[in-house]
């Protein structure tokens, strides 16, 4: 599907409440499942990567209804889920693979995954590898990749390691298989990811403690249904703080976005590069906080990214690198090889349409060096392309609204798998 992007004649006003975070959507539905009792969610974001999550547990048997944003899940337990009638369709979504790989590697029945081209070359082996130590048994294409099945397992044992990549979805895989081992597993990260799963685990009654990077998981099975509202997601957000930022006369506020600390990087950068924002009625008394993002328009200038604060901002990079390509000053951003294992390899799709946009972007294994400010304008093509990844269709339409020239994004519906709604959402804020 083609879209032809719109340029801002002028600034983006108003107030904006973004869909509810991926992470926590994708999480609530799996703590539902588990929990004894009715919980319900609201502002749950119905996109294609949080509707594989609900069809996913929907398929083992778990009773799922859904009025508006509203999701009600009956829980079963581990223990209650049926063996589903056939492979598992995950899409997209990287989330849904990794964290049910560990939660239903003990299950009394054969679960195939498969998903599409994009997720089927994501690497797998990082969550197969450590689960498979625990006594999972998975038998992956090319001992890496989706289509997979995992084995009936009967027995789980417990680890102590330190997990090797810094990912939320491999430790969140781990606690799931952590909570079903035969005794305490000690789990350490590299370095701080998202902590949803550790912090929705409590919400619902389980036990995790923390010391620094280290989290003690004991086996437990007995979780309590939850009510609650899935906070705004900071990764959508993100979009619109940037396009208020670089808009001239903007006045924006995004109301009730996630202010998870550990989600909060790319305001961090947002704040170096000398962007104008605050944040106002912040609620921290919930398990996630949240509060307003209230931007103004402002010029930017370079900053770098590396090291520890890149796993905070690691879906945010394309934004960071569109921000900088506005910025005075050369921004490096490194420790990001990560990206290149995403839906697509974010680095060279980043430098690819942006550059047809006259950016000037060099590539690094690791990450990327951009010199700015360039005036963004059709230069090689007035096309640019989504490459089917939701986060660089989602960019491209901001480049767009500071472009000179009329642009068509290419694959426009990649967007839905974590922002249907953008569109909408744009025009109404839009002046
Ligand atoms: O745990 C999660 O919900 C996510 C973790 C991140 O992936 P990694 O943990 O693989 O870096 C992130 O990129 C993804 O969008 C969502
Ligand atoms: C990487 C992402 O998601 P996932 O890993 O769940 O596909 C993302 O949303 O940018």
């Amino acid at each position: 599907m083609d879209k032809v992007l719109v340029a801002a004649a002028r600034g983006l006003h108003g107030t904006l409440t973004v869909p509810g975070d991926k992470s926590i959507s994708h999480r609530s539905i799996m703590f539902g499942a588990l929990a004894k009792g009715t919980t319900i969610i609201d502002h749950f974001l119905f996109s294609d990567d949080c509707r594989r999550t609900l069809a996913a547990f929907q398929a083992l048997g778990v009773p799922i209804t859904v009025d508006g944003e509203r999701v009600t899940i009956t829980g079963v337990g581990f223990a209650g889920l049926k063996a589903p009638q056939q492979a598992l369709d995950l899409g997209n979504s990287g989330t849904s693979t990794r964290l049910l790989l560990g939660l239903f590697s003990k299950q009394p029945f054969p679960i195939g995954f498969f998903g599409d081209a994009s997720l089927s070359k994501r690497p797998m082996k990082r969550v197969i590898a450590p689960l498979s130590q625990m006594g999972a048994k998975i038998q992956a294409t090319d001992t890496d990749f989706l289509p997979l099945t995992i084995a009936t397992n009967t027995t789980l044992q417990p680890v102590e390691m330190t997990i090797p990549v810094a990912s939320a979805q491999v430790k969140s895989a781990l606690i799931f298989a952590a909570l079903q081992a035969n005794g305490t597993s000690k789990l350490t990260e590299l370095a701080q990811t998202r902590d949803h799963t550790e912090r929705m685990l409590r919400q619902f009654g389980g036990e995790i403690d923390k010391n620094g990077l280290t989290l003690t998981i004991k086996p437990q099975s007995q979780f309590v249904a939850q009510k609650f509202r899935v906070p705004g997601d900071m990764s959508s957000a993100a979009f619109f703080a940037l396009a208020a930022t670089l808009v001239p006369n903007s006045q924006l506020r995004l109301a009730q976005v996630g202010l998870n600390n550990t989600r909060t990087g790319f305001l961090d950068v947002l704040s170096r590069m000398g962007a104008d924002f605050r944040v106002e009625d912040v609620d921290s008394k919930t398990v996630e906080a949240s509060g307003d993002v209230i931007v103004t328009s402002s010029k930017l200038k370079a900053t770098t990214v590396h090291g520890a604060e890149i796993a905070n901002v690691i879906d945010e990079i394309p934004l960071i690198a569109l921000a900088a390509t506005q910025a005075e000053g050369v921004t490096e951003i490194s420790d990001a090889a990560e990206l290149r294992v995403k839906e697509t390899d974010r680095i060279e799709t980043v430098a690819t349409e942006l550059r047809k946009l006259g950016a000037n972007i060099e590539t690094k294994p690791d990450g990327m060096i951009i010199h700015g400010p360039t005036p963004l304008r059709a230069v090689t093509s007035d096309r640019v392309d989504s490459h089917g990844d939701h986060r660089i269709g989602l960019m491209l339409a901001v480049a767009a609204l500071l472009s000179k020239s009329q642009l068509t994004l290419t694959d426009a519906a990649a967007i839905n798998v974590s922002y249907p709604n953008f569109f909408t959402d744009l025009e109404q804020v839009l002046d």
